[in-house]
C-alpha cells in the first residue's frame, strides 16, 4: 500500500481564472484554443445551469476511476462543473482503483483524460493546474477492508476545509459485480454513517442481470444503505431533451387533451446507434442490448412518455407516477414472448461507404456468440389512459445513423374530405442528436386545386444559443445537491427488470437453452431485422430517420 503524502491538502474549489458565468457562445468563442480555451477566453461550450442551490462542501470519491466511464464522462463531467463555479466552496476527488498510482501519477492520469475527452469543456488558461489540487488516489482490493479505511482518512483530512463536515458522495463506476462488495465494504468501515456529514452513493448501471439479482443487490444495498442515500444512475435522464418531454408535457395545457387513447394510435421510441462494439465485447457479451438498453435507458423514456401528470416536480411525485405506468404494463410471458420483441444481430455490413465486420468478427466476441445487438418490443398498457394503444421501442448497435426519437403518432382525421388519404400526425421529440421537437401534420399545398402535402413545425433546441450540456454533469450536480429527482428509485428498476424478464428467459443465450437465433439477422448499416417490420406493421411502420 502506498505512503500517504503528510502535507496534503485538499482543494478548494473556485471557478477557474478567467471564467465568465452565464456568458454566451459567439462563433469566434467556439474555435479552441491549443490548451482548449475559447479564443476569448469563454467557455464555448456549456450553457448556463439555473441552479439556485450550490452543493455543501463535500468529496467525490469515485470507484474505478482508471475506467472509460470516468475518464471519457465522469472526470470531464465534474471538470466542467467545477471551472463554472457550480461545486460549491469546498469540493475535492478522490479516485479510488486497484491500480497502483501516487496522487501525482493520479493527477496526471486525470490531466491527461480531460485533454483527451471529447466531454471536456474548453480549458480555460491555469485551469487544469487549479483542478490537479482537488485530486487524490488511494488503490486497494475492494473485497478487503484496507482501502475504505484510506478512503475514511481522505475524509478526515477533507474535513478541516469542508467546515467540519464530511460529506461523501460515492460513485460506483466499476463493473456491477463489484458494486455490492463495495457498498458492503463502505458499511463495513461506517462510511454510510451520517453523523458526521451526508452520505449517498451513485450506482452505475446495469443494477442486476435480472429480476432476481436486482433485488438481491437491492437487498444488499439496503442493508448498509437508507433508499433516500441510493442514486441509481440512467445517464438518459440526466439529458436535456428528455426533461424537456416532462416540460412540454407538463407545462402546456394543449397535449394533455390529446395525451391519451381518444387521439394517440400509437407512440415509437428508438435509439438506434451507428457505432458497433467500441472495444466492449467482455461487457457487452454478458449483457446484450436488452441489459444494456431497453431495461434502462428505453424504459425510462417509455415512462416519462406514458406516465400521468405528478402533482409536483418532485423526486417522489414523479417516481411514483413512474413506477405506475411500469405496473400497469401488461405482462410479457414466456408463450407470448415471439409475439411482442423481435432480436437481432448485426453481421458484416457498411456504414458510410466503408466496410464494417460484424459483431460474431468483433474483437473478443465469440464466433457463434448468441447475443443480441438489436431489439425491438410491443408494450401495451392497461390503463385507462392508453388501453388499446401500443407502444413500440426498439434500439440496436451498427443501424444507419445515431438518432434516438419519441415519436407520438396521432390517429388519422375521421373523415377524408379532402382527394387522396389521411396521413397521421406525429409529434416527436429528437432526443439526440439535432435536438428539439416537431410536429407533422397536412397542409394545402399551393395551386388551384386541394391537395395536402405533409409539412413540418419544428423546434430546434439550438434556438437557446446554448450547447447542451453532458448529462453526467446534470446528475452529478444533482446528487450532490441531494435532488433524486431524475434517478430511478428501487420499485422503478424492479418493475423495468419484470417487464423484461420474459423476453431475457426467452432469449437465454445458455448453450442448450432457448431456440438457437438465425444470426446474425441484419447488416449492420440496415435498420434491424425484417421481423421488426412484421411487429409493428402492417398498418403501420416505423419512422424512416
Ligand atoms: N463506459 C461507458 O460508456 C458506460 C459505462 N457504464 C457503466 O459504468 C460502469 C463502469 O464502466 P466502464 O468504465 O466502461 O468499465 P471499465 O471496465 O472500463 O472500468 C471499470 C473500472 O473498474 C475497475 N475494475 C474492474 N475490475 C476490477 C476488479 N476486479 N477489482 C477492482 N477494480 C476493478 C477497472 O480497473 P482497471 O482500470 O484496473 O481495469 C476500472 O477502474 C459499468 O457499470 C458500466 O456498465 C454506463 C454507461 C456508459
Ligand atoms: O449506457 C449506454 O449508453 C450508450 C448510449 O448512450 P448515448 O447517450 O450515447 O445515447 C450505449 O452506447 C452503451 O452501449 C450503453 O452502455
Amino acid at each position: 500500500m502506498k505512503e500517504k503524502i503528510a502535507s496534503q491538502t485538499v482543494g478548494v474549489a473556485q471557478p477557474a481564472p478567467g471564467a465568465k458565468k452565464g456568458s454566451r457562445p459567439s462563433a469566434k468563442s467556439r474555435k479552441r484554443t491549443a490548451d482548449g480555451a475559447g479564443a476569448d477566453g469563454q467557455n464555448p461550450f456549456r450553457t448556463t445551469m439555473r441552479r439556485s442551490r450550490a452543493p455543501e462542501p463535500a468529496t467525490m470519491v469515485i470507484f474505478g476511476v482508471t475506467g472509460d466511464l470516468s475518464r471519457r464522462k465522469l472526470l470531464p463531467a465534474i471538470f466542467g462543473l467545477w471551472q463554472d463555479g457550480l461545486l460549491g466552496s469546498a469540493f475535492n476527488i478522490v479516485g479510488v482503483g486497484r491500480q497502483e498510482m501516487t496522487d501525482d501519477e493520479f493527477k496526471d492520469y486525470a490531466v491527461k483524460a480531460l485533454q483527451e475527452s471529447k466531454e471536456t469543456d474548453a480549458i480555460q488558461p491555469g485551469s487544469l493546474e487549479k483542478f490537479r489540487e482537488l485530486l487524490f488516489y488511494e488503490f486497494g482490493e475492494f473485497g478487503e477492508d484496507e482501502v475504505y479505511d484510506l478512503v475514511g482518512q481522505e475524509l478526515d483530512r477533507a474535513e478541516a476545509a469542508h467546515g467540519g463536515r464530511k460529506n461523501a458522495l460515492f460513485y460506483l463506476s466499476t463493473p456491477p459485480s463489484l458494486f455490492e462488495p463495495i457498498s458492503n465494504g463502505l458499511g463495513r468501515l461506517g462510511l454510510a454513517d451520517q453523523s458526521e456529514g451526508w452520505r449517498r452513493i451513485v450506482i452505475e448501471k446495469p443494477f442486476g442481470r435480472d429480476l432476481d439479482s436486482a433485488r438481491e443487490l437491492n437487498a444488499a444495498i439496503h442493508a448498509t444503505w437508507d433508499e433516500s442515500q441510493v442514486y441509481r444512475i440512467d445517464h438518459y435522464l440526466g439529458k436535456e431533451t428528455v426533461q424537456n418531454l416532462m416540460a412540454i408535457r407538463f407545462g402546456n395545457a394543449i397535449f394533455e387533451p390529446l395525451w391519451n387513447r381518444g387521439y394517440v394510435d400509437h407512440v415509437q421510441i428508438t435509439a438506434a446507434e451507428d457505432l458497433g462494439l467500441e472495444g466492449r465485447a467482455g461487457y457487452y457479451e454478458e449483457a446484450g442490448i436488452v441489459r444494456d438498453m431497453l431495461q434502462n435507458h428505453l424504459m425510462q423514456l417509455f415512462a416519462l412518455t406514458a406516465m400521468e401528470p405528478p402533482a409536483a416536480f418532485d423526486a417522489d411525485a414523479i417516481r411514483d407516477e413512474k413506477t405506475k405506468v411500469l405496473r400497469a404494463v401488461k405482462p410479457i410471458p414466456l408463450d407470448r414472448v415471439d409475439q411482442v420483441a423481435v432480436r437481432g444481430q448485426y453481421g458484416p455490413g457498411s456504414m458510410d461507404g466503408e466496410r464494417v465486420p460484424g459483431y460474431r468478427e468483433e474483437p473478443g466476441v465469440k464466433p457463434d456468440s448468441r447475443t443480441s445487438t438489436y431489439v425491438a418490443v410491443k408494450l401495451e398498457i392497461d390503463n385507462w389512459r392508453w388501453q388499446g394503444v401500443p407502444f413500440f421501442l426498439r434500439t440496436g448497435k451498427r443501424l444507419p445513423k445515431k438518432v434516438t426519437e419519441i415519436a407520438v403518432v396521432f390517429k388519422r382525421a375521421p373523415l377524408g374530405i379532402f382527394p387522396g388519404g389521411l396521413e397521421r400526425n406525429v409529434l416527436a421529440f429528437r432526443i439526440q442528436p439535432d435536438e428539439g421537437v416537431s410536429l407533422k401534420f397536412s397542409s394545402k399545398s399551393p395551386g388551384q386545386e386541394m391537395v395536402l402535402r405533409e409539412v413540418v413545425m419544428d423546434f430546434r433546441y439550438d434556438a437557446f444559443g446554448a450547447q447542451l450540456e453532458s448529462p453526467y454533469s446534470r446528475l452529478l450536480l444533482d446528487a450532490l445537491i441531494g435532488d433524486a429527482t431524475l434517478f430511478p428509485r428501487e420499485d422503478e428498476v424492479d418493475h423495468a427488470w419484470q417487464i423484461v424478464s420474459g423476453i431475457l428467459q426467452a432469449w437465454d443465450v445458455r448453450p442448450g437453452k432457448g431456440r438457437t437465433p438465425d444470426f446474425p439477422n441484419y447488416a449492420a448499416g440496415t435498420w434491424g431485422p425484417e421481423d421488426a417490420e412484421a411487429l409493428i406493421g402492417p398498418d403501420r411502420r416505423w419512422r424512416r430517420l
